[in-house]
């Protein structure tokens, strides 16, 4: 049973954050960035899990890429990150409440990094290069995930973590059951919750919960296919489970929110709009 992805009253009422609370009631996103001239797509990861509303928001990146971000970073602070011991040692911090890498973070980085991020036992989001990176190598990529992973793939991702899915797929001529049947086989192998991009995003988790939302039709968002624009979901759910959020409800209001942030934009949106256009979407929601 597949059900639509919608934003619920207790979702919505999450969103909205307590009059009394301060930035650290919020959460603290880490996301990490790649090297010199790759620095786009961290940036907008990070951008986007501060506008959704995590209350801190740090850019690890490679030493010599610290000038670049430095010259292109305000609210979201930076911390220079050489390698998976510096990483395990940030995480020492337990205020650090999500943690989200692959987006631009290059092949060799995404190997070192990955198994870092994943020993603190913190809720992850694996995007891009961290997914791209484990092609040769699943089992040792699965062997270490848990269900506060998300993985969020597009279609070529997820072909190089799970080809006999992605041919089932393309078998069955793309069409949405056989899509969901997959990822379903796919989060019960993997043991996270997998999340598969596309104008009909499916999400499932581990045990069985298999949801989609579907951006064709009257709800379609065709302008969300734009370099950057997975990068920015990876952040915006990385935002929410630093806020706190369920990892399958931070992958379905993370969905949900970006698709929206899309339509309200429409034709001629690039990926920098997307987060941009949230503060519009919350104040449309009552947020
Ligand atoms: N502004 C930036 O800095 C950007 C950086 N990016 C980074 O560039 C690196 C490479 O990522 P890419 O995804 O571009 O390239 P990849 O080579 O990882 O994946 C793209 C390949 O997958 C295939 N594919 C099959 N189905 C697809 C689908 N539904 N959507 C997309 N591709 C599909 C494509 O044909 C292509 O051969 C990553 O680190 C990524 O984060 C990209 O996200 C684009 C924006
Ligand atoms: N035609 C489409 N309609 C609706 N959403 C789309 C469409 N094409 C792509 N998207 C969405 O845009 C994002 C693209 O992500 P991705 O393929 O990872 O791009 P990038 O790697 O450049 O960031 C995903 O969230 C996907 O669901």
């Amino acid at each position: 049973m597949i059900r639509p992805i919608a934003l619920t009253e207790p979702v919505r009422a999450a969103l909205s954050k307590r009059v009394d609370a301060h930035k650290f009631d919020h959460g603290h996103a880490l996301v990490l960035g790649g090297g010199p001239g790759r620095g786009g797509a961290g940036r907008l990861a990070a951008r986007a899990a501060l506008r959704i509303g995590a209350g801190l928001v740090t850019l690890a990146v490679p030493p010599v890429a610290v000038a670049e971000n430095a010259a292109r970073l305000d609210a979201v602070m930076l911390a220079p990150v050489p390698d998976g011991y510096s990483l395990r040692g940030m995480l020492a911090d337990p205020r650090i409440s999500a943690v989200a890498l692959g987006p631009g973070l290059g092949l060799p980085r995404a190997r070192e990094m990955v198994p870092a991020a994943l020993w603190a036992k913190r809720p992850v989001v694996l995007d891009a290069d961290a997914l791209s990176a484990f092609e040769e190598d699943t089992e040792l990529l699965f062997g270490q995930l848990r269900p506060d992973c998300v993985l969020t793939p597009h279609m070529g991702e997820f072909a190089r973590l799970f080809p006999d899915l992605a041919a089932a797929i393309r078998a069955g001529g793309d069409a949405i059951a056989g899509r969901a049947d997959a990822v379903a086989a796919a989060a019960a192998r993997s043991g996270a919750v997998v999340l598969l991009k596309g104008a009909q995003t499916i999400v499932a988790t581990p045990d069985g919960d298999l949801a989609v939302n579907d951006a064709t039709g009257a709800q379609a968002s065709p302008w969300l296919a734009t370099a950057g624009a997975g990068d920015v979901l990876a952040g915006m759910i990385a935002g929410l489970l630093a806020r706190g959020f369920a990892p399958v409800d931070a992958a379905c209001a993370g969905v949900w929110l970006h698709a929206e942030a899309g339509r309200s934009l429409g034709p001629g949106l690039i990926a920098e709009d997307l987060p941009e256009a949230l503060p519009g979407v919350f104040r449309a929601l009552g947020i």
